[in-house]
């Protein structure tokens, strides 16, 4: 598939997001190449994956595009989605059809900053399809001038500034407001638990939405449910 075709394939489509870290019950490619055959069977049209391990075993098994990523922690920044040339590296390794990496204003490991760590993506790999995960309406257009193909609202509520937002508070306020500020395209990303969420993004004129723990991590899924009945 070209890279216009992948942004075709996903246009008004749910994406899975199938991962487990090491310290989760469903950790393991093997396992997390089920989960993503099972969103494949269920009508996803493309799957997000963390780690080159997972990738490569769900490549094997699914034939959806993968937006891949690469969870590290390292000790001198709180970026942890695809934070270095490491990472990008791995992930090219195993060719996942679309990166994603955290495009904070946040300096990356080694105090690098967004723009330089995305002019050496770009200049190793100038045709891998790049989105940016962002937190804010100021970095969705940063990540547009920077070049990035899509950005996600990944990072909304995970930043110091935003903590605690969602990306539904105040009627989809910073959908709204990513969407009339770029011209690339949208997806909609992080705490969205039902299909009537995923459904607004859409119409709101979101290119796509994401879908991660309310389809793959029966651990939140259970604690909603526990937490539902804990008034009886
Ligand atoms: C903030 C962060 O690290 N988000 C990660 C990004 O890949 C994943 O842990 C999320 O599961 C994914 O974004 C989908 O979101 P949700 O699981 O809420 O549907």
């Amino acid at each position: 598939m070209t890279n216009h075709e992948v942004l075709q394939s996903l246009f008004n489509q749910l994406i899975v997001s199938c991962q487990a870290l090491e310290d989760e019950p469903l950790h393991g490619g093997r396992i997390m190449a089920k989960m993503a055959l099972a969103a494949q069977q269920g009508g996803a049209a493309g799957i997000r994956a963390n780690s080159r391990e997972d990738i490569a075993a769900i490549k094997e098994n699914v034939d959806l595009p993968v937006i891949g990523i690469v969870k590290r922690d390292y000790p001198d920044s709180s970026v942890y989605i695809t934070p270095t040339m490491l990472e990008i590296e791995e992930l090219v390794s195993v060719g996942p059809e679309m990166i994603a990496l955290d495009a904070t204003n946040r300096l990356r490991p080694g105090s690098l900053t967004l723009e330089e760590l995305v002019g050496q993506i770009k200049e190793r790999f100038p045709d891998q399809l790049l989105m940016a995960d962002v937190s804010t309406v100021e970095e969705a257009v940063a990540a547009e001038r920077l070049g990035f193909d899509v950005v996600s609202t990944t990072l909304v509520g995970y930043t110091r500034e935003t903590e605690g937002k969602k990306i539904y508070d105040d009627d989809f306020a910073i959908v709204k407001e990513i969407l009339q500020s770029v011209n690339i395209p949208v997806f909609a990303e992080g705490n969205v638990y039902t299909p009537e969420t995923a459904k607004r993004c859409l119409e709101l004129g979101c290119h796509a939405v994401v879908v991660g723990g309310a389809i793959t991590r029966p651990q939140q899924i259970t604690r909603r449910f526990v937490e539902g009945i804990s008034s009886c």
